[in-house]
């Protein structure tokens, strides 16, 4: 099957390229200005990372393989004062790139090294998994997390462009993957119906990379972000939506010292956002029961421990989303119809909880 480009807008634009066997895309979006290339790559994946560097070898680039840590610990500040260091020894210069290999915490990290070294250089993203493909690489958010929350230090960095090579997912641990459908159902819930019916149809087959639907997700998600980040890239308003269910995920995630997937604590988080808006008397059961259904039917969690909440109340207040003492969800009042609930009480933020309680 031929590959799908699918063009993010915006002040420049640049393209999400979709298929097997695509990594031919790469040297167009590194560029005819650069001569060294640092490739930042999850040091478990030399397997796809070598084939990287070898495409843009092959185009004429210096390139060198910079091995990160696996998984979230890579979001670290030591690991990018690592990178930056790297990079000046390496003699990268304003015309040159990095490219970012692995899933979403190695193309965070690689973006943000790229956005901070020099005050930016090129980054193109090669997204590994199902959640760097759908989400991550795609819209220019960068960062790491620290220990006081997730995300907190980052900057905006659109990439050069996102080569999403499919093949790469059939290494995949059904976790990970899973974990990657939480955005992929997110990207449903607020505004792609489409994907729910898909996923609900087949399950098992959304569960896995050599699903019959698993392209047509991947695309259908891709373009959601595509689409949002396109017409708002520094979440002036629009591309809040995006951070659907994310209040509570990543209060779980600091929780959990930043060793829950991701996508798990965004399925939690979903639901914690949907019982908000039936308490409000936003959204109907039935829509909630959906989220429940939708999410557990591919093996995403949407319980937490009810002990948890004094530690995740607190840590919400500082989710980026909050405008002074004010927390602001996102929140839906139809199923592809986000908004806004600023300022809830807080015996309806703990009611909430309580359903999501174990
Ligand atoms: N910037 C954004 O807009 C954005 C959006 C969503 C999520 N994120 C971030 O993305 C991160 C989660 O990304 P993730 O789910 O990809 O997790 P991850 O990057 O931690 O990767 C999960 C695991 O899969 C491994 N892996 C990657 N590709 C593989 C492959 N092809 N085969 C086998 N193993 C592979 C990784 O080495 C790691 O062990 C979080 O830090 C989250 O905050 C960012
Ligand atoms: O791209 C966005 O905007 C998102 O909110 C997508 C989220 O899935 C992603 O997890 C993002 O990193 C969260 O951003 P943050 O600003 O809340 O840290
Ligand atoms: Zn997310």
């Amino acid at each position: 099957m031929s590959a799908a480009t699918i063009t993010v807008g915006g002040a420049d634009p640049y393209d999400v390229v979709i298929g097997t066997g695509v990594l031919g895309a790469l040297p167009g979006m590194v560029g005819p200005k650069a001569r060294t290339v640092a490739v930042v790559h999850a040091a478990r994946l030399t397997a796809i990372s070598g084939p990287v560097v070898h495409a843009l070898e092959e185009a004429g680039y210096a390139v060198h393989a910079v091995p990160v840590p696996d998984g979230e610990a890579a979001k670290d500040v030591a690991v990018l004062a690592g990178l930056w260091s790297r990079f000046a020894r390496l003699g990268l210069t304003r015309t040159d790139a990095v490219v970012g290999v692995g899933g979403g915490a190695a193309t965070d990290l690689a973006g943000f090294a790229a956005a901070s070294y020099l005050r930016g250089i090129r980054a193109v993203l090669v997204p590994t998994t199902l959640l760097a493909m759908v989400d991550a690489a795609v819209g220019g958010k960068t960062g790491i997390d620290i220990p006081e929350g997730k995300n907190l230090v980052g900057a905006f960095h659109p990439p050069a462009g996102v080569v999403c090579d499919l093949a790469t997912l059939v290494t995949m641990d059904r976790a990970d993957y899973v974990s990657g459908l939480a955005e992929v159902v997110k990207a449903g819930f607020i505004a792609d119906p489409r994907i729910l019916e898909l996923v609900e149809d087949d399950p098992d087959g959304a569960a896995r990379p050599d699903g019959p639907h698993t392209r047509e997700l991947i695309e259908r998600a891709v373009r959601v972000k595509a689409d949002v980040v396109g017409a708002d890239l520094k979440e002036a308003g629009l591309r809040e939506i995006l951070n659907y269910g994310h209040t509570l995920a990543h209060a779980i995630e600091k929780a959990e010292e930043y060793r829950f997937r991701h996508g798990y604590a965004v399925a939690i988080g979903m639901v914690y956002a949907a019982e908000l808006a039936r308490l409000a008397g936003r959204l109907p059961q039935s829509a909630v029961d959906r989220h429940r259904a939708v999410l557990a039917s591919v093996g995403l969690p949407v319980s937490y421990p009810g002990g948890a909440w004094p530690e995740l109340r607190a840590t919400m207040s500082i989710d980026k989303k909050s405008r002074g003492a004010t927390l602001r969800f996102i929140v839906l009042d139809a199923v592809g119809e986000p908004g806004r609930l600023e300022g809830p009480d807080e015996k309806l933020l703990e009611a909430a909880y309580q359903e999501v309680a174990r």
